[in-house]
């Protein structure tokens, strides 16, 4: 049985085409049950980091496990052998996925969520329905971009996961439907054995979310924040922090004191700002 849900040690990876590494000596270890963020401008190298971890590309320096196993590996690219059948080892959730075909066909949703398996998990997939507010009579080449996204993420959700890759898949949806389905992840992850890493640019309704914070730039990872040990809430204080305040700390008490607010976005701006040198 793997000890953390994702280890990663040493790892570099360079595209052919590149001159430079996209990720540059990543070590990670993300334990189970829990949500990981990951922060960083365009271009800081999340989605090259998220499809490593899910065998799209090959790593040819370091190592990489989920759920114990290397992603690129056959074993790892089905359902968990060892320990449950009828879950998946990851599920990756990007922007390829978001363009599949199927999606702007004629094609009912009941049809459609049938064919990948909604017998099979009819819980989880009743649950999915109700939270996402989908229609089964719904036929997918009607639908608005936030309809779609959203019965596209119940076939995606419909498979339990051990490791759920999601990179930046919510942008369509409205704030009722993405706080909920953030409370979906979170549940997940309290109430079985799997763990959440989600790379976004949109961080409201994140500030109590994850239990880690990874940023990243250029390639690397610059800051890592365990909750329990480097994050303090605070209480607003001043009006002008109606919007959020974030001070970091010493070398003691915590790194990071973020206002009560419901949003990471003073925190990725302050990230953000730094790493394109920006005054604050
Ligand atoms: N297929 C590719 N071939 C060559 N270089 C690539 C390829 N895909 C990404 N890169 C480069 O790798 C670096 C990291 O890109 P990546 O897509 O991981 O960034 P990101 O943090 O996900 O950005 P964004 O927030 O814009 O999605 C960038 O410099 C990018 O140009």
């Amino acid at each position: 049985m793997a000890q953390y849900a994702v280890q990663v040690d040493d790892l570099t990876y360079k595209f052919v085409e590149s001159a430079t590494p996209s990720v540059s000596n990543i070590n990670l270890q993300i334990p189970w049950n829990t949500r990981t963020l990951l922060v960083g401008s365009n271009g800081a190298g999340k989605s090259t980091l998220l499809k490593l971890l899910s065998g799209k590309h090959l790593c040819l320096t370091g190592n990489i496990q989920v759920n114990g196993l290397d992603p690129f590996s056959p074993l790892s690219m089905h359902q968990d052998v060892e320990e449950d059948r009828n879950v998946q080892v990851s599920t990756y959730l990007g922007t390829e996925w978001c363009h599949m075909d199927i999606i702007n066909r004629d094609i009912g949703v009941l049809e459609l969520l049938e064919s990948i398996g909604l017998d099979h998990y009819r819980e989880r997939g009743e649950y999915l329905i109700e939270i996402l507010e989908i229609n089964l009579n719904w036929r997918m080449h009607r639908l608005s971009d936030g309809q779609k996204r959203r019965v596209q993420l119940a076939m995606g959700l419909l498979k339990p996961w051990r490791v759920l890759l999601l990179d930046e898949v919510t942008v369509d949806l409205d704030v009722i439907a993405r706080s909920r389905l953030l409370e979906f992840l979170k549940m997940e992850t309290q109430k079985r054995k799997c763990s959440v890493i989600y790379a976004t640019h949109i961080f409201d309704g994140l500030a109590e979310w994850p239990d880690k914070v990874l940023h990243i730039k250029d390639g690397i990872i610059v800051d890592q924040l365990d909750y329990h040990n480097d994050v303090a809430f605070v209480t607003p204080g001043a009006a002008t922090e109606q919007n959020g305040h974030v001070e970091f700390g010493g070398t003691t008490g915590p790194k990071v004191s973020i206002s009560k607010v419901n949003s990471l976005h003073p925190l990725a701006v302050k990230w953000l700002k730094r790493d394109n040198n920006i005054e604050q």
